[in-house]
């Protein structure tokens, strides 16, 4: 008789939210980790720049099933380039911890490809210990009805005309295409600056970009639960070739086509007046995404601001800490090129 076989260890499953620059992708985990009852949880978060915005607002979410030393901020790089010195340490930390983690979450940055950390899943050191539960695709539908990702379609034309300098792709689409070629659920947010008209054309967009059947669900600030989020049970690592992407056939890629830089401001007075510069920064540059703390003279909460496109919202988070400096510090991103010194004036003067 066969000895009896030994069940393989039960791989811990990981969900990947991918989504461009500002779509939701911190909102959703907000609500995520809000409805996960009690399910042990880590999240691992990735931002482009150095500074990280949103470890520190899911940190100060205060949710006892995912305390603060199980979220692991990863802000030195875009995590799919940087998967041997940042991803698979910080993966391996977790699951070492005592009360290792019944589910995973890593937030990607918005111009991060998923494709290159789901590949990841496969290397030797994780392989038997993780698999991808599944590939979440945020998609802002007030940019995409806007036409934010859409082709410039002068460009094409010139492109049609032959002129083979200007043969590349608008960067922001490609991010945005292989963001959703990746995903096993689409969730389409922001409904609520959206008709039923925009949200159906951005649905039909969505189902026009990616050829295999993929569930869309519409929502307004993140909101589905956890249930619908967590147990896709893609194992999507074992089905990299459904998710084409338009770097497939490079050995490397890079983030050249943006650029993200940091500006320091003293504690100010008025932040209406802060925002509406922001405002005009914003409108003025083509600048996609605005976020950070700001100190207000005389108020002991921070000021959490936020830009996406020309649109911005800000609430007091959280009381700053007496061992904090109240200093005021934006992270911003634009396309490669962008006016950084005339922003910093706008900002400053
Ligand atoms: N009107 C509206 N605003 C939303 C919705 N979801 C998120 N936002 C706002 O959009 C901004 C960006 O949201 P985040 O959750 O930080 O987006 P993100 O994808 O994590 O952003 P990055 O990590 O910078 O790429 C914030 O100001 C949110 O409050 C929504 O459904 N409707």
């Amino acid at each position: 008789m066969n000895a009896p076989v030994k069940p393989e260890t039960a791989k811990v499953p990981c969900t990947i939210v991918t989504g461009f620059l500002g779509a939701g992708k911190t909102t959703l985990i907000r609500n995520l980790l809000a409805t996960a009852n009690g399910r042990r949880l880590a999240l691992i978060v990735n931002e482009f720049g150095d500074v990280g915005v949103d470890g520190d607002i899911l940190k100060s979410c205060g949710i006892e099933s995912c305390p603060e030393d199980a979220i692991v901020e990863l802000a030195n790089g875009c995590i799919c380039c940087t998967v041997a010195d940042d991803f698979v340490p910080a993966l391996e930390t977790l699951l070492a911890r005592p009360n290792a983690p019944e589910h995973i979450v890593i937030e990607t940055s918005g111009l991060a490809l998923p494709k290159p950390l789901v590949k990841a899943f496969n290397w030797p050191a994780i392989r038997s210990r993780v698999t991808v539960d599944g590939v979440i695709a945020v998609v802002d539908g007030a940019a995409v009805a806007a036409g934010r990702f859409a082709d410039d379609p002068e460009e094409l034309k010139r492109q049609a005309e032959g002129d083979a300098s200007l043969d590349h792709d608008n960067p922001l689409e490609e991010v945005y295409e292989d963001q959703l070629l990746c995903a096993d659920l689409v969730v389409l947010n922001k409904a609520d600056l959206l008709s039923a008209g925009e949200a159906d054309g951005v649905e039909k967009d969505i189902e026009k970009t990616v050829p295999r059947a993929v569930k869309v669900v519409r929502t307004s600030e993140g909101r589905i639960d956890a249930a619908v989020l967590l147990g896709l049970g893609a194992a999507a690592e074992n089905d990299l070739e459904a998710r084409p992407s338009h770097h497939d056939h490079e050995a490397e890629h890079d983030h050249d086509d943006f650029d993200t830089f940091v500006v320091d401001l003293p504690a100010i007075r008025d932040a209406d007046a802060l925002v509406r510069k922001l405002k005009a920064a914003a409108e003025e540059h083509d600048i996609l995404r605005i976020k950070g703390f700001v100190a207000v003279d005389g108020k002991p909460m921070r000021l959490l601001v936020q830009g996406v496109g020309a649109r911005f919202s800000q609430h007091f988070d959280r009381a700053w800490a007496p061992e904090e400096t109240r200093s005021s510090r934006l992270v911003i991103i634009g396309e490669k090129g962008i006016d950084q010194a005339g922003i910093r004036k706008t900002l400053e003067g």
